[in-house]
């Protein structure tokens, strides 16, 4: 499209600078012409050039020295003669050669100016002090910005303003009544003085500056109840003449305030000055409109709520006129529309925070990079609301149900804020404010009493306490992945989506969800478009010898497994029996031990679960149970339930009761929570895991047989020529092999749990009772208090093992402690045996677990697992195996 441009020009060298602009422009864009001699002569000097150029082309071609720059501050921005003056720094280190400054007026002066019409009106003679006030306000700021004639002539003209306020205030107060432009002729003064007390601080520095009443260029027209529309053409033809009075290169205009056609004093309402401001860099074709506020720029999420919310670069005309919808702090849509038909950016900048460089409202978002998470610009939500569902055969294919269903929304005067309807017309549903609902619902089933008694509608249903959350980015429709990428996060924090909405405008998805749901909805989407996409809160619960290894080890890994892997685990909480730490976003794991001792708090598993799940920060969470806890393991199912998911090395809830491993291992399938439990068998070795893949790609089991004990394989292997038992069985606990209770070892339990969890593994429906088991505990030690009087007293024994040995070595032997699931037969043994000095059982060494799988397919050589299997090293390392497996099931790199 090619359109002619006006543009307004003051001197006669900027027409000559914008002829050769256009001349060098002409040789590359063809479509260029220029007529300088339409509008040449205005009492003899050259005011406006008119060329023509494709329209979306205006900005990139004018040139830009020439241009204005348009800026607004607001009420905040003006609150004191400080920010007055720097207000006036702001605008003179702009380079720009013409600035038009809009500003609205000092901050609570427009209240206060409202107040006065208030007063008046209801006859409450106290206006009159109240105007005073407002008088020394302006007084006061002036003294402390002005000085000489420059304060003697703002000082003058605030005199004379008072005055006329007073007697317009006064009749006013006569008559009991102001006229809505009696109102805005008081209101507006505040802009009128912001505006002279800024220009003459500009001024003050050298610089020429003018202010301009915008009540002698604006005008508008009234459009609806409190709206108002430019009108661009009249106003166009008065800025100009404002122009040919008054050419300089720094305006300051008065936000807000404008003028009907006959000259009658109004406002623009709502976001006045903002709107000012949209227009006026419309009319001047400004280079750029610079918003200026107190935040930094607008954000991708409502920081109060999500607390990783990021300040955007850019975003797209459409994509902030959405975000207004929702309330997030961008402009109102209608101050877009000015700039956006001329592609004017506009940029939002913090006054407060000039490194800040603030948020760019334009046509093409520069760093637009085609991206998915480059779609998704900001989440916001919409509480209090309720959703209508309206279902029914009868409704497929009946023209004129869904106009009958809103019209009688219409007449109840609610608002609809979303609507979706599957194709198959069964349903229809819509949300609207939770406190406009009754009405709609009582309204529809007397609209609909007919066909609902007689079946063609099933039912009206209303479902209260929903929330609104939407998901606002360009070419988000058009972008396959994006709304997957929206449901897997949603899914993944276990939030349940009631309805969904996602027109063709490309810009917006919203999902209704239960409103409890929702910050924690808008933290998960919000994290998985912006954060790392596997951010982990993780509460570990028992940090002795496994827990406080793992620590360390995610201590020391945490930074690279977020540099190369995108994968940010957050250690949230610590628990032991008797403190546990507490952190909303993270403990430094470099001093963990420390401040577990001096800032823990009495522990409380309650608690610390709660701390988990009230979490909103973090959507995916974990919980590593490294205690031996029978009752600490007990909770997963419900922790699973809750949407936690759940690690541990502790053997106790898949080795215990059959019926509570087989409802948490359902819950587990059917759930988008995960349940990891490698460590439990072969510490790290990958056995679970090695067992799952032949499983899932259809191998059968036929038996499974090896040394699962770490600790068992430990004694055996060491306890040779001279060495008594109970030194040895010393040293295993010593190098942290054993169970927290040596005996647990010992006494061929570990090792049937062990049994037990691959045979459940693999389909057997038994118990640990199911498992005869050879205790190595002399039964004399079996009843003792405790673990450290089960180790003073065993060496009470030494003879009888060394009585043992020697009979294995007389014969060749060794003695292995083995643990067998025999799936054909559906049992586990656990038992003594004797091996030949070259079976390969004989062969380990150290902690060495040896675990041989017999399948179909591996039937005549069994595949064999073998290293370590019991240690801190190797067993936190396999429990951080399983935080890494979830952070990769939740959407990690691997
Ligand atoms: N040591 C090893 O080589 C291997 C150990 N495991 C398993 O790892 C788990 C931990 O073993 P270790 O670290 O050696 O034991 P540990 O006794 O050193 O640590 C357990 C910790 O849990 C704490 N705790 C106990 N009950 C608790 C409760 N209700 N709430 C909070 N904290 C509680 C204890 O105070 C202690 O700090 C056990 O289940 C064990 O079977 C698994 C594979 C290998
Ligand atoms: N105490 C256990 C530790 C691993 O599960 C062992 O000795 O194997
Ligand atoms: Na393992």
């Amino acid at each position: 499209m090619t359109g002619r441009v006006a543009l307004p020009v003051v001197h006669r060298a900027m027409v000559a600078s914008l002829a050769t602009n256009i001349r060098q422009g002409g040789t590359s864009a063809q479509c260029w012409k220029y007529d300088l001699s339409q509008d040449r002569s205005l009492g003899g000097s050259v005011r406006i050039a008119a060329i023509s150029v494709e329209q979306d082309d205006v900005n990139t071609y004018l040139p830009k020295g020439d241009m204005w720059s348009v800026h607004k501050f607001g009420g905040t921005c003006m609150g004191t003669p400080q920010r007055i003056q720097s207000v006036a720094d702001i605008v003179l280190s702009d380079s720009s050669e013409r600035k038009l400054v809009i500003v609205s007026a000092m901050s609570k002066v427009t209240d206060m100016m409202y107040n006065l019409v208030h007063k008046a009106q209801s006859r409450d003679d106290s206006y009159m002090i109240a105007l005073e006030e407002v008088f020394e306000k302006h007084m006061a700021a002036a003294k402390d910005l002005l000085d000489g004639e420059d304060l003697a002539s703002f000082l003058s003209q605030l005199h004379s303003d008072v005055s006329s306020l007073r007697a317009m205030l006064s009749a006013i107060y006569i008559a009991g009544h102001a006229t809505e432009s009696f109102s805005d002729f008081v209101v507006g003064h505040g802009e009128l003085w912001s505006a002279q007390m800024l220009s003459y601080a500009i001024k003050k520095s050298g610089a020429p500056c003018s202010w301009m009443d915008t009540r002698e260029v604006l005008v508008v027209k009234p459009s609806g109840p409190n709206q108002v529309d430019p009108d661009y053409l009249e106003s166009e033809k008065r800025l100009q003449k404002w122009f040919s009075r008054q050419p300089a290169e720094i305006i300051v205009a008065t936000g807000f305030i404008a003028s009907t056609a006959e000259n009658i004093p109004t406002t623009l309402k709502r976001d006045g000055s903002d709107f000012s401001a949209a227009i006026i860099g419309s009319l001047v074709r400004a280079r750029q409109v610079t918003i200026w506020t107190d935040v930094d720029g607008v954000f991708s999420a409502d920081p109060r709520k999500v607390s990783e919310a990021v300040i955007l670069s850019t975003l797209s005309y459409q994509e902030a006129w959405e975000m207004s919808y929702f309330g997030a702090n961008v402009l109102h849509p209608r101050t877009i529309i000015p700039v956006m038909k001329d592609n004017i950016p506009i940029v939002i900048r913090n006054m407060f925070n000039i490194s800040a460089p603030g948020t760019m409202i334009c046509r093409q978002p520069a760093n637009d990079n085609g991206d998915l998470d480059a779609c998704v610009k900001s989440f916001a939500t919409i509480d209090n609301l309720a959703l209508v569902n309206v279902e029914g055969t009868g409704m497929a294919g009946v023209p004129g149900t869904s106009s009958a269903i809103f019209s009688v929304v219409k007449d109840v005067g609610a608002n609809v804020i979303m609507i979706s309807q599957a194709s198959s017309e069964h349903s229809i549903c819509f949300a609207v404010p939770e406190k406009e609902v009754a009405a709609v619902s009582a309204a529809l089933h007397v609209r609909f009493r007919e066909a609902l008694a007689a079946g063609r509608l099933s039912k009206v249903e209303v479902i209260n306490g929903c929330s609104i959350l939407a998901v606002v980015g360009l070419r988000m429709a058009s972008t396959p992945g994006v709304s997957a990428m929206l449901f897997d996060a949603l899914a993944k924090a276990n939030i349940n989506v009631r309805a969904i909405a996602q027109g063709c405008s490309e810009y917006n998805i919203t999902v209704v969800l239960k409103q409890e749901d929702c910050v924690r909805a808008l933290r998960a989407a919000h994290s998985r478009f912006f954060l790392s996409k596997t951010t982990l809160a993780v509460g570990i619960i028992g940090p002795g010898l496994i827990g406080g290894t793992l620590l360390n080890q995610l201590k020391d890994q945490a930074a690279v497994l977020k540099e190369n892997m995108n994968i940010d685990l957050r250690v949230i909480g610590i628990t032991g029996s008797s403190t546990m730490l507490l952190s909303d976003t993270g403990i430094d794991l470099t001093q963990w031990k420390e401040l577990l001792r001096k800032e823990a708090e009495p522990a409380d598993l309650a608690n610390f679960v709660r701390h988990m799940s009230d979490n909103h920060v973090f959507p995916n969470k974990v919980l590593v149970d490294c205690t031996a806890d029978t009752s600490v393991a007990s909770h997963y199912y419900d922790w699973l339930k809750k949407g936690i998911h759940v690690i541990t090395p502790n053997k106790k809830a898949n080795s215990g009761p059959l019926d509570r491993y087989l409802k948490l291992r359902t819950l587990q399938r059917a759930s988008y929570t995960h349940y990891f439990y490698e460590a439990t068998v072969g510490a790290g070795l990958p056995i679970i895991s090695t067992l799952r893949g032949l499983l899932e790609t259809g191998d059968k089991i036929l038996r499974i047989e090896g040394i699962f004990s770490g600790t068992l394989s430990y004694i055996f292997n060491n306890f040779e020529g001279t060495r008594t038992f109970s030194n040895v069985v010393a040293e295993a606990k010593e190098a942290g092999y054993t169970e927290p209770d040596p005996r647990d070892d010992l006494s061929g339990t570990d090792v049937a749990r062990k049994v037990i969890i691959l045979a459940r593994e693999s389909g057997l429906t038994l118990e640990l009772s199911d498992i005869p088991v050879k205790s190595l505990v002399p039964e004399a030690l079996a009843s003792c208090s405790s673990a450290d009087e089960f180790m003073q007293k065993l060496p009470s024994f030494d003879e009888d093992w060394a009585k043992q040995r020697s009979e294995a070595e007389a014969a060749g032997e060794v003695l292995r402690y083995v643990g067998v699931v025999d799936a054909v037969n559906q049992k586990g043994q656990v038992e003594l045996r004797r091996y030949k000095r070259d079976h390969p059982f004989a062969q380990l060494s150290g902690s060495d677990n040896i675990i041989a799988f017999t399948t179909s397919r591996y039937k005549e050589q069994p595949l064999i697992v073998r290293g370590p299997g019991a240690g801190a090293e190797v067993t936190a390392g396999g429990v951080f195996c399983d935080m890494l497996r979830l952070a990769s099931s939740l959407g990690a790199p691997s």
